[in-house]
């Protein structure tokens, strides 16, 4: 392995692209390879202070809390915690547009809010055969319309949201109707989504009046606006940007269009291209890969459109082979075998990795559906009260959980006893709270002791969850209305953990990160057919499972269907790639 500090002409090529990108002048498009050290370019540039006027900032935008966070933390690292406030902007699109192009046109009151999601606050759809929240109908925006089309995303609904829909005796065009007219009474209160954040932005910069108040503020305050994997922006962001671009605010946006894995949102890797192409007639490229080794650099560039040629490893040399790992995949869940052997294909991984001397900690598993990985704990997003009350329970009680899942816990509880004490009032938590004149530590405190006052979770749970709640000291202004809120039916009580001493997540999940090992578990039939003649460009899921194994560092492995595993073989083998069939 080459040693860090070792200037190669590789890494001194490397290092040139990575000052070209943090040096080039605003409008630009930075296409990277993955590992080519985007954020450590846009931290760089941030940390070279805005040139243009004394006081002026820049705004950082990323697509997910994390990466938000990993901005803010390399700022203060550096000593420059200035670069995180004001004038400057560190956060997520979401935020960026509902700061700066939909907040400062909101009538003051209702206090106009947004939500993560419509399920962070009660939102039913009702007046139909049943009731189904709002967060369970994920919505669409046609930027091509003036004003902007939207529509219910009929096709994406969850398989639990599409057997209720399936079931009721209302057309579709009944329960659209329905669900914008709850979503526009949510709004009327002041509850808006990235959704709605997006839709009003696009509204007010195509109309006059509106732009021409927004616009000068977010002008003279931001020097440049930087976006980072913006291989995410759906074609409502990209139309967004160039209405921006339009109007001469400086632009730099940073990204890979192979890795685009939000195709469901509206990303479009060629949509991205054609949207650069118009911000500057030359790009700066990142085609050294400071994380993987040329193995696997040469193994992803298998999953990748044109056939361009692997990106160059620039910090590692070792040779360590694809490991392919034929197995016998579970219909669901974490328990599938090694083939040969038929031992726990964890087990199996585990033990392997650490021939290589890759630690289990060190590992990482994933997949591109939950229902493959191995039990993870995690609230899901769809699920009714009771089963989310069960997630919250399990997670207070669990040592070692995030903070950030504690505080989803403690809000989930809140919820829930709000529901019963204020069942008049409407929207979430915070906004009860606040009416009631509720400090938020005395609310969290309440409901992270009723969490840990609550039995395990199981089926006959619900009753007991009742006499808990009845039983509980009530917060001031609680006027319980019989069993009104009362968290019905049975929780889905999550599965007996199978522990792997790995990490584990979905890909989805994955963005950004990095492991010295990772398992990408491949349970379909006919994977590798996809593989061999499916095409990037169009395929997601090819485009997934580049983004699965350009998170690893040293070891990269492949378990598949024991019938596929010759025919992967041959592939790779054919690609140069050193593979070893375990
Ligand atoms: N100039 C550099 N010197 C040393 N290490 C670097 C340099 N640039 C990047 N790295 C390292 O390379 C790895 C990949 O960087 P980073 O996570 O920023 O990549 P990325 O471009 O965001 O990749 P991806 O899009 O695949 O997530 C990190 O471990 C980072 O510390």
């Amino acid at each position: 392995m080459t040693g860090p500090g070792q200037v190669t002409p590789v890494r001194a090529r490397a290092e040139a692209q990575q000052q070209a990108a943090v040096a080039v002048p605003a409008p630009a498009f930075i296409p990277a390879c993955p590992g080519a050290g985007k954020t450590h370019v846009i931290t760089s540039r941030h940390l070279q202070l805005p040139r243009r006027r004394l006081r002026q900032g820049r705004a950082l935008i990323s697509f997910t809390r994390v990466a938000r966070d990993q901005m803010i933390r390399r700022c203060r690292k550096t000593g420059r915690a200035d670069l995180v406030q004001a004038p400057h902007f560190i956060g997520t699109l979401d935020s960026f547009l509902w700061e700066f192009l939909v907040k400062p046109l909101r009538a003051a009151d209702p206090v106009p809010r947004l939500l993560e999601s419509w399920a962070s606050i009660k939102a039913p759809v009702e007046d139909v055969d049943r009731v189904i929240s709002l967060h369970r109908f994920p919505m669409t925006i046609d930027p091509s319309q003036n004003p902007a089309g939207e529509a219910v995303a009929w096709d994406k609904l969850r398989y639990e949201t599409r057997q209720l829909i399936e079931a009721s005796s209302y057309s579709r065009r009944a329960w659209e109707k329905r669900i914008f007219d709850t979503r526009k009474s949510w709004c009327e209160q002041g509850y808006h989504t990235g959704h709605e954040a997006r839709f009003l932005a696009l509204w007010n910069l195509r109309n006059a009046k509106a732009a021409a108040t927004l616009l000068p503020p977010l002008l003279s305050r931001f020097s440049e606006v930087m976006v980072d994997e913006a291989q995410d922006c759906s074609a409502a962001d990209l139309a967004i940007l160039q209405l921006l671009h339009n109007a001469g605010l400086p632009l730099v946006l940073v990204g890979d269009p192979d890795q685009a894995i939000y195709a469901w949102r509206g990303a479009e890797p060629q949509a991205l291209r054609s949207f650069a192409a118009g911000l500057s007639p030359t790009t700066h490229p990142l085609t050294g890969n400071w994380r993987s080794s040329p193995v696997i650099c040469g193994l992803a560039a298998t999953l990748r459109t044109g056939q361009s040629p692997p990106d160059t490893s620039v910090v590692r040399d070792d040779a360590t082979p694809v490991l392919l790992l034929p197995a016998r995949f579970a219909a669901s869940g974490g328990r599938h075998l090694h083939a040969p052997s038929g031992a726990s294909l964890f087990d199996t991984f585990g033990a392997l990795a650490k021939e290589y001397a890759v630690q289990a900690q060190d590992c990482l598993v994933t997949a591109f559906k939950y229902a493959t990985l191995p039990g993870i704990n995690r609230e899901k997003p769809d699920t009714s009260a009771i089963s989310s009350l069960a997630w919250a329970r399990t997670t207070v009680n669990t040592p070692g959980v995030s903070g950030e899942d504690l505080a989803r816990a403690c809000l989930i509880a809140a919820r829930v006893l709000f529901g019963y004490w204020y069942p008049e009032q409407v929207g979430g938590p915070d906004r009860i709270s606040a009416a009631h004149g509720l400090p938020a530590n005395q609310v969290n405190r309440s409901a992270f002791a009723f969490l840990h006052s609550l039995p395990p979770p199981h089926k006959k749970w619900g009753p007991q969850v009742w006499q808990a709640m009845k039983a509980w000291p009530p917060l001031p202004g609680a006027a319980p209305q019989g069993k009104k809120g009362l968290p019905a039916g049975v929780p889905t009580v999550a599965r007996r953990q199978v522990t792997t001493g790995m990490r584990t997540n979905i890909v989805h999940q994955l963005k950004g990160d990095e492991a010295d090992g990772v398992l990408l578990l491949l349970p379909d039939a006919g994977s590798v057919q996809r593989w061999a003649t499916g095409d990037p460009a169009t395929d997601e899921v090819l485009r997934v499972w580049y983004v699965a194994v350009t998170r690893a560092r040293r070891l990269a492995a492949i378990a598949l269907l024991e019938e596929e595993t010759d025919a992967l073989t041959r592939l790779l083998t054919e690609r140069q790639i050193p593979v070893r069939v375990v």
